[in-house]
């Protein structure tokens, strides 16, 4: 019998803590596969091209759109971010879960392409939590922090379309749920 994989979305507001749940979740499922997005934002210190993402020039993001590569692609503050079809496809024919790291507008595209995948938000316990750790973080510019806090007011409003709602307060409790709901799937 062929084995069906699984697309998994993860989505919610920037700076949540959905790339610091990944991380521990890819180490506790190996057999997870996270799917590599192309942006046009530079990489912050640190970011890998290949790794973190594929950075594009605006042109070759447009490239991309018009041969049809992208499963999804959005507009986020200011840069374009899609997910490259042919390694998700790849994935999920070879019966692998496939998870993506996504903002809201490619997640309802998502939604509208592939019936059975399980999209999950993460929220933060406050939006005052999810600036502090933005700025935490330290690697955004106030106009990008600005922009990113204006688009968390619409992702948060949009988290009962979602099939799983997690709230990342305690970080190991979160990480705890997350996984558990992913090897349920
Ligand atoms: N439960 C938590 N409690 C406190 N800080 C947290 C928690 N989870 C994550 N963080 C911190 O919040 C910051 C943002 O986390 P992270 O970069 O994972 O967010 P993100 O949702 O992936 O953001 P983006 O969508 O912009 O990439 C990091 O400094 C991270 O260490
Ligand atoms: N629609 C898509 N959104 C994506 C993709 N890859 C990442 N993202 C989301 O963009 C914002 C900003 O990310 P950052 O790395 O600049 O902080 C965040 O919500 C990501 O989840 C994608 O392929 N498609």
């Amino acid at each position: 019998m062929t084995k069906t994989g699984k697309l998994i979305v993860l989505t919610g507001p920037s700076g949540v803590g959905k790339g610091t749940l990944l991380q521990q979740l890819l180490q506790a499922c190996p057999d997870l596969y996270l799917a590599v997005s192309a942006t046009t934002r530079s990489p912050r210190e640190g970011e890998v091209d290949g790794k973190h993402y594929y950075f594009l020039t605006k042109d070759q993001f447009q490239t991309r759109i018009d041969q049809n590569q992208l499963l999804e692609w959005a507009e986020y503050a200011g840069n374009f971010y899609g997910t490259l079809r042919a390694p998700v496809m790849r994935e999920i024919t070879q019966g692998k879960k496939v998870i993506l790291e996504i903002e809201l507008v490619g997640a309802r595209q998502i939604r509208d392409q592939v019936a059975d995948a399980f999209q999950i938000f993460v929220s933060p316990p406050s939006v005052a939590d999810l600036e502090a750790r933005i700025r935490g973080r330290g690697q955004d510019s106030e106009e990008a922090i600005a922009r990113r806090l204006d688009q968390a007011k619409v992702e948060l409003a949009a988290a009962d379309e979602f099939d799983f709602q997690l709230v990342n307060d305690d970080l190991d409790a979160a990480f705890q749920t997350l996984k558990s709901k992913v090897l349920s799937l």
